[in-house]
């Protein structure tokens, strides 16, 4: 039985890994579910405001997390929240020796080297993945074999994502960009949009072009454009429980794991 704590247990994700691990007590058993700092439902269980009805757990609040960690003793959080209240999440939680499954993406830099350093300090375990879907982990890994064999032609990366999505491109796009450059044979150079008088396309660009609509749960498109003729890669997914059942996966993986960052191609074997 892996004990769990979810961060952004009242968002789009983490209800709904909660309403999941919920219904496999066999394997997990929910014992902390946190949100905002000063949530006005703070207390409430946390079942009853996802739609669950009740579950004996209350709501939390991060302000808190490191008495909720200390008190309920999870073997592994699972944070899906955004990318400062992320990068304290890790802190507190690799301090306390707490396992980690991270989805939250739109990092800078900085916010990146910050995580993997405190894992590393701490000597703790997480998986790191900007996308759950296995679906989207074939796409990546179609991606590397792509790259390699259409490296002459013009690459672009289309996504498009619900209106609420606050972080753009996507981290999917941005980690199918690193896949595509790390697989090329030549030089590459990421560029974002564009607009105006852009001149002639250069063989080096790979342009991504972030679309935001609706209720899209999250679609990704890489285009290889040669002369007469295309190939366009698309993954879509139309529920986020493509994403909840990898975080299923990795939750499950990393509560075995003693120290090491790994992505979700270490917990779909997708390495070997
Ligand atoms: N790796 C993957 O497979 C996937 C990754 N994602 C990523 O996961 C993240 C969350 O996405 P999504 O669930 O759609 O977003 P939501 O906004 O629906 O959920 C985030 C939750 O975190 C809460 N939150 C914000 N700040 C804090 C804080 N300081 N402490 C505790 N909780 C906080 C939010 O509260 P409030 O609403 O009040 O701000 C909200 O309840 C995004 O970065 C997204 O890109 C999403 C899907 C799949
Ligand atoms: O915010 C989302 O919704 C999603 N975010 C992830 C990303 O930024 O790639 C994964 C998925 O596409 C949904």
């Amino acid at each position: 039985m892996i004990k769990v704590a979810i961060t952004g247990a009242l968002g789009r994700m983490g209800s709904n890994i909660i309403k999941t691990l919920y219904n496999n007590p066999e394997d997990f058993k929910i014992v902390a579910a946190i949100d905002m700092p000063n949530h006005p439902k703070k207390g409430a269980d946390v079942g009853e405001l996802i739609g669950l009805g009740s579950i004996g757990v209350p709501l939390e609040t991060s302000d808190n997390l490191d008495n909720v960690l200390k008190e309920t003793k999870p073997d592994v959080l699972i944070d899906f929240t955004a990318p400062a209240p992320c990068v304290n999440t890790v802190k507190i939680a690799s301090s306390n020796g707490v396992n980690l499954v991270i989805g939250t993406t739109g990092f800078t830099e900085e916010q990146r080297k910050e995580i993997e350093d405190n894992i590393n300090k701490n000597n703790i375990a997480a998986v790191i993945s900007q996308n759950y879907a296995i679906g989207v982990n074939i796409f990546f890994k179609t991606l590397e074999f792509l790259a390699k064999k259409l490296g002459d032609y013009d690459i672009e990366i289309v996504e498009m994502h619900h209106r609420f999505k606050k972080d753009a491109p996507s981290g999917t796009a941005l980690r199918a960009a690193e896949i595509i450059q790390n697989n090329l044979n030549r030089d590459s150079k990421l560029i974002y949009g564009r607009e105006g008088l852009v001149g002639e396309r250069t063989k080096e660009e790979i342009c991504i072009h972030a679309l935001r609509g609706g209720d899209v749960v999250g679609d990704h498109t890489v285009i290889f454009a040669g002369d007469g003729e295309r190939l366009e890669l698309t993954h879509k997914a139309s529920s986020r429980q493509a994403f909840v059942n990898g975080v299923v996966l990795a939750t499950k993986f990393i509560s075995q794991k003693k120290e090491g960052i790994y992505n979700t191609f270490d917990v779909l074997g997708l390495n070997e």
